[in-house]
């Protein structure tokens, strides 16, 4: 196993009550059954001799409780068995999303969403399963196997050596069997996959599909798809069914070939008939272990793999390194960019080069040019989602790479136009689940940015759970959890859908009033937005080719931010 496998097999690894608890609970599991053939072997033999009904009630109610006790020790392994796998894998889970949670953005643009979930719940469960399935199936079964072929060697050698031939035989026999089976169960997982991630997307763009009348064709694929799933079931099915009819068909010879040696024995006078029965109960007992012993390969190397991809996650490593320096805890913080270039990481295309800019503390940037210039690139690296390839970026004077994340969090704040809104109440998507000011605060605050009335109507108020929250409502949130946030400096990726003009003009008094006394970048769709900032920067190409006052570009007759007050004919 590789070495990052076992040290994800140490953060499953239980404390030690709970293991000798387990071990106690799997020896008596096994034990219990293998103790049931000898109250049989006495039964039948007092019965033989003429032992009273009372004497024979009295071995069958024994029995009987040996069964319950056998199946309440099952039972409590199971239970004890899916506890420790289930803490476990809750500790790796919650290791895993922290973990997945610090890499940088670097990483999470290498890996979709869905390929994390996957990650920290589909291979997790997939190890979950298999550490259940291993205590109680290849533990347990093992351990029985072992029990049945010493007792059946103790009862007469002959016969156990005979078991233990079969046993192998049996064993190597289901192990090729499987085999056979893999390629048409992977084939029947693969279309099934296929089919969940036609209808994760399609679904996705219900709302895309159906407007641009694409249903039809969605079906039709739909359909094919589907097909390919049945055919692959079918034939999975078909092969499985041969292989479990030929399993059955080796075990019944197995156990014929175990009967006909005990009546052999029996008649060579060696044997009573109660072991002769004993033998042929222990001959029955070999095929369930067998059968889940074999059923644990596949799992086996579902978990080998899925332990392999969870030692790889927490091997990644931010390749951003933490500084320790704070930022400057309270006012409007200084910005400034310094030869500024940058390329995303695994791509050759300089996206941004030679960016020099700064701003004052309490100035505000308006950021223009066309989609793909680099606006947003510019603005994850003032909010140190990335480290610049070339150049500095400084904020309150000290380069952000030496800044205390903390710190920097806490005082460079971001609005973007992807307003999250989490299925919570609206307190927690106020504060993003921090713990929350007094609701007088946060009632002021959804008033300042005009959502007053809104909170007004709402049944609950502030614990109100969000859901059918218009584009309006939802960036007037994120100005209120701005505020809340009190940063010194604010990157606001302004929303270029359209809002109806009532919303519109209570955004923009959201944004003066976010925007006094703190230090502002502004990605301006909207060239009203550009009346309110000191300067301006344009963008092309990931190069600034017209920077400024917004006073002086206004006044230049020749300067493009000109033009393009004169195109959409606001006057200058
Ligand atoms: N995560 C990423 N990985 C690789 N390249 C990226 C990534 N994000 C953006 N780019 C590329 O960087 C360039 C600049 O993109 P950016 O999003 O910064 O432009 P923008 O001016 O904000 O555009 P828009 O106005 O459409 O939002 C584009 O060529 C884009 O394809």
């Amino acid at each position: 196993m590789p070495p990052r496998s076992t040290s994800v097999l140490r953060l499953l690894r239980p404390g030690p009550r709970p293991a000798a608890a387990l071990v106690a609970a799997i020896a008596a599991a096994t034990a219990l059954p293998l103790a049931a053939p000898q109250i049989t072997r006495r039964f039948v033999d007092d019965a033989v001799a003429g032992a009273s009904t009372r004497h024979l009630t009295l071995i069958a109610l024994a029995y009987l409780a040996l069964a319950v006790a056998g199946q309440a020790a099952r039972m409590v392994t199971a239970w004890l068995a899916s506890r420790l796998a289930w803490d476990g894998t809750n500790r790796l889970r919650e290791r895993l999303a922290r973990h997945a949670l610090g890499l940088d953005l670097a990483f999470h643009g290498r890996h979709t969403p869905g390929e994390m979930i996957e990650r920290v719940d589909g291979d997790v469960v997939a190890v979950a399963d298999f550490v259940v399935a291993f205590l109680m199936d290849v533990v347990a079964s093992v351990l029985l196997l072992a029990g049945v072929l010493v007792i059946v060697f103790g009862v007469d050698w002959r016969i156990g050596a005979a078991l233990l031939a079969y046993c192998l035989l049996i064993g190597f026999g289901m192990a090729r069997a499987q085999r056979l089976a893999v390629p048409s169960a992977a084939r029947s997982r693969a279309a099934s996959a296929r089919l969940f991630g036609l209808l994760e997307e399609r679904l996705a763009g219900a709302e895309d599909l159906r407007a641009n009348g694409a249903g039809e064709h969605t079906v039709r694929r739909f359909h094919q798809v589907n097909a390919r799933l049945y055919r692959a079931e079918v034939n999975d099915a078909r092969v499985g069914t041969t292989l479990l009819a030929g399993t059955s068909v080796a075990f019944a010879a197995g156990t014929a070939i175990m009967l006909a040696l005990a009546a052999w024995t029996l008649t060579s006078g060696t044997l009573t008939i109660g072991t002769a029965v004993l033998i042929f109960q222990y001959t029955l007992m070999v095929r369930t272990p067998f059968e889940r012993l074999i059923d644990q390969i596949r799992q086996y190397q579902a978990a080998l793999a899925g332990l392999a991809r969870i030692g790889g996650l927490l091997a990644e490593r931010r390749t951003l390194t933490d500084g320790t320096r704070p930022l400057p805890g309270t006012g409007p913080l200084g910005l400034s960019l310094d030869g500024v270039g940058f390329a995303y990481p695994d791509d050759d295309e300089q996206v941004l080069s030679g960016i020099t800019l700064t701003l004052a503390p309490g100035e505000t940037l308006g950021l223009v040019g066309r989609t793909g210039s680099g606006k947003t690139t510019l603005a994850r690296l003032v909010l140190r989602l990335y480290d610049p390839t070339e150049g500095v970026v400084r904020a309150g004077g000290l380069d952000l790479r030496q800044a205390d994340p903390a710190s920097l969090r806490r005082r460079i704040g971001v609005v973007t136009q992807d307003v999250q809104l989490f299925g919570a109440s609206l307190r927690d998507n106020l504060t993003l689940f921090r713990p929350p000011p007094d609701n007088e605060v946060l009632e002021e605050v959804l008033r300042d940015v005009g959502l007053g009335d809104w909170l007004a109507g709402l049944p609950d108020g502030l614990d109100t759970r969000l859901a059918g929250v218009s584009a309006g409502e939802a960036q007037l949130i994120a100005f209120a959890r701005a505020f809340l946030a009190d940063p010194g400096l604010v990157v606001l990726d302004e929303a270029s859908s359209r809002l109806d003009p009532a919303t519109e003009r209570r955004i923009e008094h959201s944004i003066d009033r976010l925007l006094r006394n703190r230090t502002g970048v502004i990605i301006a769709h909207r060239l009203s937005s550009l009346s309110r900032v000191d300067k301006i920067a344009v963008l092309d190409q990931g190069k600034i080719i017209e920077y400024g006052r917004r006073a002086d570009l206004a006044a230049d007759p020749g300067s493009r931010f000109g033009r393009l007050l004169d195109l959409a004919g606001v006057s200058r």
